[in-house]
């Protein structure tokens, strides 16, 4: 390349970036979307207390020290000599004036986005990032939703886009040939480690662009301090230290250069004064006090109408999920970024941004530091993480949280068992109220939420009971099933479900456990499609029906955010076919190349016949599953097999029905026969 030519290349950037992009118009919603919480939200209220956002403080060096990334980064290329020409294809025409949108609410700002600038930015972040010699710009580093779920356009906020490394089907950055012999070792090595954490990074929350979202957006820079929302349960028996948990720290040395002159934040002194307040007397006759005495009128999800603190506290919730240190607030005409800072649990948020009329720093250039800040923080802490090994949790937990832990495991000594013990869901099974605590990735539960029954343990008491016992104004610990949310098993329609241990103890002491799986609904229609997947159990419990989840109950969140379905685990889905080879090869499974991803054949007969019998069991207790699928198939080391996930289900089906069912299972066991995801029922009302 001739340096008449670079020159022309990096005029013709400087000439892009410099760009300021039209003014956003967007047809209105009918009917308009509601500012509100969506309902992660519950699980906002168990997030880490030392990750929890306690201040927040404007900082005007934020737009500065990211715009001084990209200048930096152009400079090397510029002075490198390396770069290309940007196609012409590569940059869209701008109207000049006004782009008119043709979706309304967040999609309209997305698309405006989208036709604008984004995929230029994002070829010149990922080329300045990766592969600043190569002769293309590549296209790889991507902006897009990160979850795949509806959005709801009912919602005028989106909290899930971010930016995205797509990986190939082995799992490799997916760079082209071409660019990948301009790309270093170690970024290759950089890139391999981030796909492996996950390849989503950085939030992104979006709002609808309205005079509403930019007068949020406007008032997001008062300091002040927050204090975190927890569950209200007090006098809560609180869990041993966890030595193996991960603590995420900011990166030793930062792409910005914010000061925090106050330090890090008081800790709270909530749990403390409960605690004081009702002189616990320690161990099993303590008194738990629920989060509410009286059930709600419905607990349905309420959304709450959002304000600059619980904007703040959606995006910062957000983030801490991702774990990404950079926040974006957008509703396409004006924008914010908020930094987070760890060590001090504060978000430092910049001065207002004006889309299509900021040129200090220009706006398109601001993009391409933000994707590089972005990018190089999440390196630069999954670097140090590396070379620090596994982080332990430097916290110490208070004395009576021990305490209460340590007199839990005394009576498990102490006291003499019985000959026989009873299981643990016996136990539980007797148990109207449930402490639910969450403990994986970034949970921690600072409070339990406090659930209770409203559908038995069906297999320990009679199925068709239906009570609702009282709620009591304490119970003591004795008279408590302790929940401990591990893990996230899978995402559905319905809800998120969780591997769990579930922790009783018996009246002369002894303590018993159970691992045990809890589907988890949050907004109002999940929870109806819920309660409807317990009453399908009811049925199959009352017809002694083998080969499905056994179920412990289902219970209720006194503050109002969720129904617990809670049962047994079944182990692996056929669907993702067991780690172990041997366990592959006896049951048969095989992956069939012809069929989507989750075709699956098992060629072995005895386990093919045991689907079967199982399906004929449902089948004869008035039950069409309504969704047989691998995901929904699932087999234990020992070959037992099972069907889960009833929420589609119907009760008292045509014979007509139930033989189809039967030929689409025995299609897709004996030929990995399935037609496609389109083929599934509609969700069937919910019985009650
Ligand atoms: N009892 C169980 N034992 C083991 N794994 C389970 C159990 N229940 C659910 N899972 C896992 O959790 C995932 C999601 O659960 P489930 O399919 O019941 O949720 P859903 O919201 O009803 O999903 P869908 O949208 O498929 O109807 C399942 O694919 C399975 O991997």
């Amino acid at each position: 390349m001739t340096t008449i030519d670079q020159e022309v290349a990096a005029q013709q950037l400087n000439a892009f970036l410099s760009r300021k992009p039209p003014r956003l118009w967007v047809p209105r919603s009918e009917p308009p979307e509601i500012l509100a919480y969506p309902s992660r939200s519950w699980y906002d209220l168990h997030l880490d207390e030392d990750l929890a956002l306690r201040r927040l403080t404007s900082s005007p060096v934020v737009l500065n020290d990211i715009d001084g990334l990209a200048v930096r980064y152009l400079d090397e290329l510029r002075e490198n000599g390396l770069h290309s020409r940007l196609p012409e294809d590569y940059l869209p025409e701008v109207p000049s004036g006004e782009y008119r949108a043709d979706k309304p609410g967040i999609l309209g700002a997305v698309e405006y986005f989208q036709e604008n600038f984004l995929r230029p930015c994002l070829r010149i972040g990922t080329c300045l990032l990766f592969c600043p010699g190569a002769p293309t710009w590549p296209f790889f580093l991507i902006w897009r939703r990160v979850l795949n779920d509806d959005l709801d356009d009912g919602l005028a906020v989106d909290e899930k886009y971010g930016l995205y490394l797509p990986p190939t089907s082995s799992n490799r950055p997916d760079l082209l040939e071409a660019s990948r012999a301009y790309t270093s070792k170690q970024v290759m090595h950089d890139l391999q480690a981030l796909i492996d954490r996950s390849p989503n990074i950085g939030t992104w929350v979006m709002l609808a662009p309205s005079k509403e979202s930019e007068d949020l957006i406007s008032s997001l820079h008062e300091p002040q301090a927050i204090t975190p929302k927890v569950c209200r349960t007090t006098n809560f028996p609180h869990l041993p230290v966890s030595s193996e948990r991960r603590r995420p720290r900011d990166a030793s040395e930062p792409m910005w250069s914010l000061t925090d002159s106050e330090g890090p934040p008081e800790p709270l002194k909530r749990n403390l004064r409960s605690v004081d307040m009702l002189k616990p007397s320690v161990g099993p006759k303590s008194r738990i006090v629920p989060a509410a005495f009286r059930r709600r009128r419905s607990t349905a999800f309420e959304y709450e109408n959002l304000t600059p603190e619980s904007l703040l506290r959606l995006g910062w919730a957000r983030a801490v999920e991702t774990d990404s240190s950079i926040v974006v607030f957008s509703c396409g005409t004006l924008e914010r970024i908020a930094i987070w800072r760890r060590d001090t649990q504060t978000l430092h948020i910049s001065e207002l941004i004006k889309v299509s009329a900021s040129d200090s720093p220009p706006y398109l250039r601001l993009q391409v530091g933000l994707y590089i800040a972005v990018v190089k923080d999440t390196i630069a802490r999954l670097r140090e993480e590396s070379s620090a090994g596994l982080r332990r949790s430097s916290r110490k937990r208070k004395a009576p949280e021990d305490v209460s832990a340590r007199a839990f495991k005394r009576q498990k000594v102490d006291n003499k068992k019985p000959t026989k013990p009873e299981s643990a869901i016996t136990i539980a099974g007797r148990k109207d109220f449930m402490l639910l605590y969450l403990r994986y990735g970034m949970y921690d539960s600072p409070a339990p939420a406090s659930f209770v029954r409203i559908g038995p343990c069906l297999k320990t008491s009679d199925p068709t009971k239906n009570e609702r016992p009282s709620v009591k104004r304490h119970y003591s610990e004795d008279q408590c099933i302790r929940m401990i949310l591990t893990s996230q098993l899978g995402l559905g329609a319905t809800g998120v479900a969780h591997t769990a241990s579930l922790q009783v103890v018996h009246n002369d002491g002894a303590e018993q456990t159970q691992e045990v799986v809890v589907k988890i609904a949050l907004l109002p229609e999940p929870q109806a499609q819920l309660r409807h997947e317990f009453e399908i159990y009811r049925r199959l419990a009352t017809h002694a029906v083998q080969g499905v989840p056994e179920v412990y109950g289902l219970f209720e969140d006194l503050e109002g955010g969720a129904i617990a379905l809670v049962m047994s685990h079944c182990s692996e889905s056929v669907g993702s076919p067991p780690d172990s080879p041997e366990l592959c090869s006896e049951f048969g499974c095989q992956r069939a190349a012809s069929t989507i991803s989750v075709g699956l054949q098992l060629s072995n007969t005895r386990y093919r016949k045991r689907f079967y019998a199982v399906l004929d069991d449902i089948h004869a207790a008035g039950v069409r599953h309504h969704d047989v699928r691998p995901e929904n198939l699932m087999l234990d080391p020992t070959g037992r097999a099972y069907f889960i996930d009833f929420d589609r289900a119907n009760l008292d089906p045509t014979d007509g029905a139930k033989r189809r069912e039967k030929r689409i299972l025995v299609g897709l066991l004996e030929r990995a026969h399935y037609p496609d995801y389109g083929m599934r029922s509609p969700r069937t009302p919910p019985s009650t």
